[in-house]
C-alpha cells in the first residue's frame, strides 16, 4: 500500500470514529471525584495517612458485615419514611433541601432540640422529627404547592414546624425558609410541582438527578473555588438526595439507578470528623488548633475546601481499597459514608467524639 492510500486509510477510519463519537449518548458524570482528587493533590494543611487507611477499609468491611449494613438499614431507622411511594419521595427531597448545618455552640441541654415521639431529638435528626411531626399535625410540608402559599405556609407556621424544646431555634431558619420557596416556584415551572418529574427526566442516571439538582435548583450547586484556581464540584446535598432514594426505595422503582456507584461520599461535617478520629485524615498544627478551639471557618476557606475535598478522596481509597480485598462486596461509597456517620453518632451518643468537628456554617452541608 502506498503512503497515499494509508493516509486516506487513516483518515477514513478517523472520519468514521469521530463522527461515532459525536453521536455517541453522552454519559453523566458529576466531577466530584475528580475535583476532590485534584483539592487532595494540591493541599497542604490536610493530609491522608495510608496505613490507617488501610486499617480503616479492614474495619470498615468487618464492621459493616458484621451489622449487615445495606440499603435496608435507611428504612430501619426509627424516624425514616417507610412507605414505597410517592410520599416518600417527597419527604426525602424536603429533608435533603434542608439538610445543612445542625451544630450548635451551645451543650446538649441548651442545643435546639425538636421534641418528637417522647424523644428530644437534635441534629440531622431534629430535622426528619420535625417533618415527620409536621405530617402527624396535618401541616402538608412535603408539598411544594405548600411551600409556593405564602398565605399558607407563612413564616409563623414554618416556625411551629421547627419549633425548638429548648430556647436556642433551628440555625438559619431564614435560609430554609428560602430554599423551600425557590424549590417550590423551580418545580412550579419545571417539573409540574413534583420531585418525581426531576427523577423521570434523570432517566435511571444518579449522575443525571446530581447534575439536575445542580443546575435547576441553586441551594444543590455546592461549588467552590478551590484557592482561586479552580472550580470544585462538591454537590453534598444533591448527592445525598439522590442516595437517599436509591437507598429508601432499595435500589427499585424511584430509587432505580444504573450508575449509582459514581456516587461518593457526602462532604459535611461528621465524615471528616470519624476520618481524623480513625488516623486517616491528619491536620497541620493551625488548622488542628483552630478545630480543637471549635473556631468558625468561613465557607469557602482552603481549609473547608482540603477538608471536604480530602474526605472525598479518602473515602473513596477505603472504598478501593475494600474492594481489592473483596471483589464480590455489595459496597460503594454511599453505603461506607452512611456507616461512618452513624458509627460518629454512635461514638457521640457513647461520649466519645473527643476530637470537635469543624464548624463552617453554610447551607451547603
Ligand atoms: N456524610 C453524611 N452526612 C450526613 C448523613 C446524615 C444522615 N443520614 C442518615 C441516612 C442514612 C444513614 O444511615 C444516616 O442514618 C446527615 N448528614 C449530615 O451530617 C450533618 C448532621 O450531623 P449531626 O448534626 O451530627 O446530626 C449535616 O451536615 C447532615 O447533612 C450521612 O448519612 N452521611
Amino acid at each position: 500500500m502506498s503512503d497515499d492510500e494509508a493516509d486516506a486509510d487513516l483518515l477514513d477510519f478517523l472520519r468514521q470514529h469521530f463522527n461515532k463519537a459525536s453521536i455517541a449518548p453522552k454519559i453523566p458524570e458529576t466531577q466530584v471525584l475528580e475535583g476532590a482528587e485534584y483539592v487532595y493533590n494540591n493541599s497542604i494543611d490536610v493530609a491522608l495517612d495510608y496505613q490507617s487507611t488501610k486499617q480503616a477499609a479492614a474495619m470498615i468491611y468487618e464492621q459493616m458485615q458484621k451489622k449487615e449494613y445495606s440499603t435496608k438499614t435507611w428504612s430501619s431507622h426509627e424516624l425514616h419514611p417507610k412507605a414505597k411511594d410517592e410520599s416518600t419521595v417527597a419527604f426525602i427531597f424536603t429533608m435533603d433541601l434542608l439538610n445543612f448545618s445542625f451544630w450548635s455552640e451551645l451543650d446538649d441541654e441548651e442545643r435546639f432540640a425538636v421534641e418528637y415521639k417522647g424523644k428530644k431529638w437534635t441534629g440531622y435528626w431534629s430535622l426528619v422529627a420535625a417533618l415527620q411531626r409536621a405530617l402527624d399535625e396535618d401541616i402538608p410540608i412535603t408539598c411544594s404547592d405548600f411551600w409556593q402559599n405564602e398565605d399558607e405556609c407563612t413564616e409563623e407556621v414554618l416556625k411551629h414546624v421547627f419549633r425548638s424544646a429548648t430556647e436556642e431555634q433551628i440555625p438559619l431558619f431564614q435560609e430554609r425558609m428560602y430554599c423551600l420557596r425557590e424549590a417550590g416556584q423551580i418545580l412550579y415551572e419545571k417539573y409540574q410541582c413534583s420531585f418525581t418529574n426531576c427523577i423521570t427526566a434523570a432517566d435511571g442516571s444518579a449522575a443525571a438527578l446530581v447534575n439536575l439538582l445542580a443546575e435547576d435548583f441553586p441551594c444543590f450547586n455546592d461549588v467552590v473555588r478551590f484557592e482561586n484556581r479552580k472550580s470544585v464540584r462538591l454537590l453534598k446535598r444533591a448527592q445525598i438526595c439522590v442516595a437517599d432514594l436509591w437507598a429508601a426505595f432499595e435500589g427499585e422503582d424511584y430509587g432505580r439507578f444504573e450508575d449509582i456507584d459514581k456516587i461518593t461520599m457526602f462532604a459535611d461535617y461528621r465524615i471528616p470528623q470519624i476520618l481524623n478520629t480513625l488516623g486517616c485524615l491528619w491536620y497541620a498544627p493551625t488548622l488542628e488548633t483552630a478545630i480543637q478551639h471549635k473556631r468558625i471557618i468561613e465557607s469557602g476557606h482552603s481549609w473547608e475546601i482540603q477538608l471536604r475535598g480530602c474526605s472525598i478522596w479518602c473515602v473513596e481509597l477505603i472504598r478501593r481499597e475494600i474492594l481489592r480485598n473483596h471483589p464480590d462486596a455489595k459496597i460503594n461509597a454511599i453505603l461506607i459514608d452512611f456507616f461512618l456517620y452513624d458509627t460518629m453518632k454512635e461514638r457521640e451518643t457513647a461520649g466519645q467524639d473527643e476530637v470537635p468537628h469543624h464548624r463552617t456554617r453554610s447551607i451547603w452541608y
